[in-house]
């Protein structure tokens, strides 16, 4: 028999990572090739915005997916969150070239509260909702205290695109393959300051730290590579990421929808005080997915170097926070 359809809102529909990532949700990528989906498709209320939708729906229409049941357009998240089990918050303004994200708080924070407002009324009570709109993780926070009446853990931010950037900096460096890296996880916030950790990874059981056993590379090329490629794509192309980007939400709700198998990824998560992070920070963390929830990779040692490097994170995170207050 064939499996009930499931909601899922995508923000910012019309945009660059919305055209990335449409596509392979309605194939199936997303929630797997038995699950039927129906597209609630969030777009400003605005005449250009909302042509655009129309005709990414029509180039939808035209795949015809056997996966994809229904589309809807939207210009209101109150009608377009209605009911959904997955919500991607995605749109919001990009950065250019010379900005940081935290930068775009100042224009992008209040979508997130309307948004959070607006699940809090109307989604699922079991939406997952992944936010990707910069800077994700505070915004993953404001949308969290915009909705106090669905579970706080059900809100998280994309860390997985600086998770999937390590792994491929490992496998370059080391010469293995990204397949075969496991433990890799990246700590903090989706900015230069997040810390991206191998000490725990392996390679069918080899230790990748051991294998690479050079601080020198660790401090000053692989944490800055990783930790600025966003900059670095911005600078290269003139617009920010945008494949790389969908790909790698399409690879977090995959895994917290399907489970990573005991595979460690990366997500940001509402802390629950480990790791000496304060409460509902919203945290880069090492997780495994099981039935369609995360767990927390919990006691794992943390050196002098990488207490360092989790401080800063926290700091710039919780100065964000700060910064946002005024609307929660
Ligand atoms: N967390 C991460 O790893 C990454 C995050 N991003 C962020 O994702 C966001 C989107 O990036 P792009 O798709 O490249 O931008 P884009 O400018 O191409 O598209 C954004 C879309 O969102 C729409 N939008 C704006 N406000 C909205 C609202 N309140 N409700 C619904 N839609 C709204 C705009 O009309 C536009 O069509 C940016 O904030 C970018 O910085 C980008 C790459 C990686
Ligand atoms: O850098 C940006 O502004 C876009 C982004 O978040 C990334 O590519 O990591």
């Amino acid at each position: 028999m064939s499996k009930k359809p499931v909601r899922v809102a995508v923000t910012g529909a019309a945009g660059q990572i919305g055209y990335a990532i449409l596509f392979r949700i309605a194939s199936g990528e997303m929630l797997g090739k038995d699950q039927p989906v129906i597209l609630q498709l969030l777009e400003i209320p605005d005449e250009k915005a909302q042509k655009a939708l129309k005709g990414v729906m029509m180039e939808l229409q035209d795949c015809a997916f056997p996966l994809l049941v229904e589309m809807q357009a939207h210009g209101d998240p109150m009608t377009a969150f209605k009911d959904v089990d997955y919500a991607l918050l995605i749109g919001s303004r990009p950065r250019g070239p010379g900005m940081e994200r935290a930068e775009l708080l100042a224009v992008n924070a209040q979508i997130f509260t309307a948004q959070g407002k607006a699940l809090n009324a109307v989604a699922s009570r079991n939406v997952k909702v992944l936010v990707v709109g910069n800077p994700a993780n505070t915004n993953a926070y404001i949308a969290m205290k915009s909705a106090p009446d669905l579970p706080g853990k059900n809100f998280t931010a994309m860390l997985r695109l600086d998770h999937n950037r390590a792994l491929s900096q490992i496998a370059a460096k080391t010469g293995k393959a990204v397949a075969d890296i496991e433990k890799l996880t990246v700590w903090g916030n989706h900015s230069p300051t997040m810390y991206a950790d191998y000490r725990f990874a392996t390679v069918n059981g080899e230790s990748v730290a051991k294998m690479i056993n050079d601080q020198e590379w660790n401090a000053n090329v692989f944490l800055p590579t990783v930790g600025k490629r966003g900059a670095a794509i911005i600078e290269a192309r003139g617009l920010s990421s945008a494949a790389s980007a969908a790909n790698a939400a399409i690879d977090h709700m995959h895994d917290w929808a399907l489970g990573t198998n005991g595979k460690w990824v990366t997500m940001g998560i509402p802390s629950d005080g480990s790791y000496g992070i304060p409460k509902d920070v919203m945290f880069g963390v090492p997780v495994t997915c099981e039935n369609g929830e995360y767990k927390r990779v919990e006691g794992l040692p943390i050196d002098a170097f990488s207490q360092q490097c989790i401080d800063k994170t926290l700091k710039e995170l919780l100065d964000e926070q700060a910064g946002v207050a005024h609307l929660l």
